[in-house]
């Protein structure tokens, strides 16, 4: 048996510059990786098997990782017979990108296991091919995302403050989120170069970014308001992380957070960038 980690991840900003004719999106995002894991149970199994602790994550043939497993295998003609089982610590329908994150996690290690034979550029064409986040997860630290989430530019930042996240406990349907942009949202490329001059501090970065698709979620999930203006009149600058629903907030929280979170049902998650 061999224990996964499998990493959330948050977007720092968030804007959508074309709608393409395919039905997807191009977008401008920066992300990067916290310290709020799935744990993936895997060991040898005569069949490819996938479960996970959460019911409301489908199992078998519609999970991601079951659909990475067999585009692997369909890809290289090698053939994967494991018993996965996700421990689901990552809140689902959060924009914490935890399927694409397990996917990803489950793709480098049978990519190891049988000596690699597709590179990091491979994996992230057939990450790619499978879901929109998961090419983000082959990288570290802080990635600048374009494309639908398939163009990925290294910035030799890793920042290492620590962030709070706030889930609201109401799922956030990432399809039903982008399907709601309308070109009136959209952001011209040449309007966001200013923002690639403020990712050396993330404190400064957080006062300046927006996020489209949370402009979306907040207006269609009241939750979401009421939790942003909740760290708002607490002094602190909160941002919904992708399609929502969480909120992210850099720094650790007071007591008041633990202490509202409690009341509200919400869930306090206190993490740091990885
Ligand atoms: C919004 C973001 C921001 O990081 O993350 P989450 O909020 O989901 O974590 C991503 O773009 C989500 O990526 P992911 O959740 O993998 O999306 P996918 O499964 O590929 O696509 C689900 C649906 O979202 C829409 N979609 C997705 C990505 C994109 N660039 N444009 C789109 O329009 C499409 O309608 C697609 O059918
Ligand atoms: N292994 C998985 N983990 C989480 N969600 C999964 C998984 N496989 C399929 N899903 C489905 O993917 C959707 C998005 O889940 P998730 O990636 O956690 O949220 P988000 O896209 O908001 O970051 C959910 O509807 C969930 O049921």
């Amino acid at each position: 048996m061999e224990i996964l980690l499998s990493p959330a991840k948050i977007n720092l900003g968030l804007w959508i510059t074309e709608k393409r004719p395919d039905g997807y999106h191009n977008i401008y995002t920066y992300m990067h990786k916290v310290s709020l894991y799935d744990r993936i149970f895997v060991k040898p199994s005569p069949i490819l098997k996938v479960s996970s602790s959460n019911p409301s994550v489908p199992e078998g043939k519609e999970n991601i990782v079951y659909k990475a497993v067999k585009e692997f295998e369909n890809y290289t003609g090698l053939e994967v017979n494991l018993e996965i089982f996700i421990e689901k610590n990552i809140p689902v329908g959060a924009g914490l990108g935890g399927g694409s994150s397990n996917a990803a996690t489950i793709l480098k290690y049978i990519n190891d296991k049988f000596g690699k034979p597709l590179s990091e550029e491979e994996l992230i064409k057939l990450g790619a091919s499978i879901g929109s986040d998961i090419p983000f997860f082959f990288k570290e630290g802080l990635v600048k995302v374009t494309g639908k989430g398939d163009i990925l530019e290294d910035t030799d930042i890793k920042y290492e403050n620590p962030v709070f996240i706030i889930y609201p406990n109401i799922p956030s349907d990432t399809k039903d989120i982008y399907s709601k942009v309308d070109y009136k949202m959209l952001t011209k490329l040449e309007d966001l170069a200013k923002i690639d001059s403020l990712i050396f501090d993330v404190n400064k970065l957080v006062e300046n970014i927006e996020n489209t698709l949370g402009i979306i979620a907040k207006e269609h999930i009241g939750t979401i308001r009421e939790v942003l203006n909740t760290v708002e009149y607490l002094g602190y600058i909160g941002n919904i992380t992708g399609s929502g629903s969480a909120v992210y907030v850099i720094g650790e929280p007071g007591n008041e957070v633990d202490i509202i979170c409690k009341a509200k049902n919400w869930k306090l998650f206190k993490v740091k960038f990885i």
